[in-house]
């Protein structure tokens, strides 16, 4: 798998995934699979775009499920070809849709694999539907837990948050006790 920064790599085909896949959790897994699935029936090279960190930790600072060494381990495992790292910070926030437009253009996508809610460009001005007007976008329908959930990086921060509750061990009580 080669790593890359944004802006970095030009492709005269290509099929892309693009999102924050923090955890690579089955839900992100399902579209990377799809995608390389398209790649490999056109034999056109797959690349994964992702940020770092992902936009939710730099924004919200929720906790981050994985560190970028163990995401890019996942996403070498699910045979992914090319990674786009994407360093999220203030200055690339402000990038409008425009220039997001044009550093997809270089790849020459033949098919972008989102989920419905994917957003991007300033103030997550971008959506499904002004993607679409300019590339072949693939929705993959949400991925669901055996209860019907849907799966998603939030509910599984959440999650984590009512285990540690649970366990007892996040709490200044067990030092007052020592
Ligand atoms: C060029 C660009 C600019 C962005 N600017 C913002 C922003 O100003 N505010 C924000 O909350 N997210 C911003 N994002 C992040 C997107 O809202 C979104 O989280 C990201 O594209 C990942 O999609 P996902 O959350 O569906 O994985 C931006 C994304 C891109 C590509
Ligand atoms: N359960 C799911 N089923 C199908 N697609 C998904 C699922 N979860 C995420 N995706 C898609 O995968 C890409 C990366 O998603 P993203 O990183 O936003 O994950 P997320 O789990 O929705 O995160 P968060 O809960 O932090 O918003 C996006 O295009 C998103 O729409």
């Amino acid at each position: 798998m080669r790593i890359h920064t944004c802006n970095d790599l030009k492709l005269p085909a290509s099929i892309i995934a693009i999102g924050a896949f923090d955890g690579v959790h089955k839900g992100h897994q399902e579209l990377i699979l799809s995608a390389r699935l398209q790649a490999e029936k056109l034999q056109v090279p797959f690349v994964l775009y992702t940020f770092d960190p992902p936009p939710k930790v730099y924004f919200q600072k929720v906790r981050l499920l994985t560190s970028l060494p163990e995401k890019l381990e996942r996403l070498s495992r699910l045979g992914v070809q090319h990674v786009i790292v994407a360093p999220f910070d203030t200055h690339y926030a402000s990038r409008k849709a425009e220039e997001f437009y044009e550093e997809i253009q270089a790849l020459n996508p033949k098919g972008i694999w989102v989920g419905s809610d994917f957003r991007f460009g300033i103030n997550r001005s971008g959506n499904v539907e002004l993607l679409r007007e300019r590339f072949p976008v693939h929705l993959l329908e949400p991925v669901r837990c055996g209860s019907g959930e849907v799966i998603s990086s939030s509910r599984i921060r959440q999650l984590f948050n009512e285990a540690n509750t649970l366990l007892g061990w996040n709490t200044d009580r067990i030092n007052e006790s020592s």
